[in-house]
């Protein structure tokens, strides 16, 4: 206890007759600015949100990991004009280390992948849902953290790892009440662009710089967008032949585009027929201007959206086969989604469906009077040891107050310990939805 306790509390001693208000400052009982507090009603709807994550991954057989919420700035650090990367979270420890509050998970995993090296047996299926940050100029108002899930497959270069993702989102969908006529996948490759660029002999580290201004283009005005793509050294004729292309509207006359050898045609196809086989055709659909945002991506690229068009991007994903030797490692073909825990809330809100999760108590344990509080904490801890949630009754309150409780708790039964019904090793019990009053004895209640 400090001197501030002694003052508060009123115990003896020198420092009580100093007024308290020398050692208090008011503080702010917001939480930082774009963070969000987690009081229990909104701590049950996330619980909920993110059982319905892990139950789906664990349904894919998926093993959960995490890394910490702290890492080396040199791992986010990339030279494509990423947004993410101007609004790292950074900044210089006692240590004099430059560190970053994790903007996304995808680097730490590579990081951990690298470290555990020959030791993994291949293919790896990993998930989890983490915190990530970003410092945005508080100015836009929007918030500074999120949680986020991911699920990543590493070690497979077939493109029915990409599909295997997507069918684990649609079936997170499904089990939320979520249609295919709610929301859709926009799907595409990167290959596309890589096969336009190397037409124009465009050098290869260019192509994550490219990615993220193409990236934009929904975001842009397409001058500006043009703007960007000539300080990158692309030609004008390059760019036009890029523009045309990102927006062919289906695999057929891509295909007449870029001709049916290269890749991109290829892995799409392959994608389009599994999404036949695992029954999620009505839910994708190819959109060439599809690029995502993170320099990284390699080739199949995704994100869900509401068909409405009213909400950002629910989530997004693809292939990144070569990040590992972005951090010095063997690169190992990799493949993953982030699913972040805020647009699904609005969505979810637009369509009616954010679940009732109210507490649920199954018994609530009273003494009658005093001297039987111990009593009481004795027939807590026997349904307890049986496996049954108690709310016991601390303080010596009336009726009333424990009626009022038991209803905003909502416990299933009123368990009251007064001393005849005690002295017969009985206790009385009321079932608050039925109304149903008996006497038992303790060691029978289940
Ligand atoms: N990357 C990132 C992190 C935090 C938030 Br909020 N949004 C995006």
């Amino acid at each position: 206890a400090n001197s501030n306790d002694n003052a508060r509390s009123g115990r003896s001693g020198s420092l009580s007759s100093i007024p308290a208000h020398d050692f208090v400052q008011k503080i702010d009982v917001n939480p930082p600015k774009g963070t969000r507090d987690f009081p229990p009603e909104d701590m049950r709807l996330r619980n909920w949100l993110f059982n319905h994550f892990r139950e789906v991954s664990q349904m894919f057989a998926f093993e959960e990991v995490d890394f910490p919420v702290l890492e080396s700035e040199a791992l986010f650090i990339r030279k494509a004009g990423e947004e993410i990367r101007d609004q790292l979270y950074c900044f210089e420890d006692r240590g004099n280390r430059r560190v970053a509050l994790r903007p996304e998970l995808t680097p730490s995993l590579a990081r951990l992948v690298i470290q555990k090296g020959k030791s993994l047996s291949l293919p790896l299926k990993w998930f989890a849902v983490g915190q990530c940050w970003r410092y945005e100029r508080m100015t836009r108002g929007r918030r500074r953290e999120h949680y986020q899930w991911n699920m990543d497959i590493i070690g497979v270069p077939d493109v029915t790892a990409e599909a295997e993702l997507i069918s684990s989102i649609v079936t997170f969908f499904k089990r939320i009440g979520i249609t295919a006529s709610d929301v859709g996948f926009k799907v595409s490759s990167r290959k596309v662009l890589q096969e336009v660029l190397r037409c124009y002999s465009i050098p290869n580290e260019l192509f994550g710089k490219v990615c993220i201004i193409i990236d934009k283009i929904e975001k842009l005005p397409i001058d500006e967008i043009k703007k960007e793509l000539r300080s990158a050294e692309l030609s004008d004729e390059a760019i036009e032949e890029l523009l045309q292309v990102l927006s062919v509207k289906s695999l057929a006359k891509l295909e007449e585009k870029l001709g049916a050898a290269g890749e991109a045609v290829s892995d799409l196809q392959q994608l389009f027929s599994l999404a036949e086989k695992f029954g999620y055709s009505e839910w994708i659909q190819f959109d060439a201007s599809v690029v995502r945002g993170l320099a990284y991506y390699t080739g199949i690229v995704f994100e869900g959206f509401d068909r409405e068009g009213k909400l950002r991007a629910i989530c997004g994903g693809g292939r990144y086969d070569r990040l590992l030797s972005t951090f010095g490692g063997e690169d190992i073909p990799a493949c993953g989604f982030g699913f972040g825990d805020a647009v699904i809330l609005e969505l979810l809100k637009e369509k009616g469906l954010i679940p009732e999760v109210g507490q649920q108590v199954e018994n609530i344990v009273c003494a009658l009077d005093t001297d039987l509080q111990g009593a009481a904490a004795s027939v807590a801890t026997i349904l307890r040891e049986k496996g049954q949630s108690v709310d016991l009754v601390l303080e010596n309150k009336p009726l009333k107050w424990v009626f009022k409780r038991a209803a905003r708790i909502n416990a299933r039964r009123l368990i009251l310990v007064g001393s005849s019904e005690w002295e017969k090793g009985e206790v009385s019990v009321k079932n608050l939805s039925s109304g149903e009053q008996y006497q038992i004895e303790v060691d029978r209640l289940e």
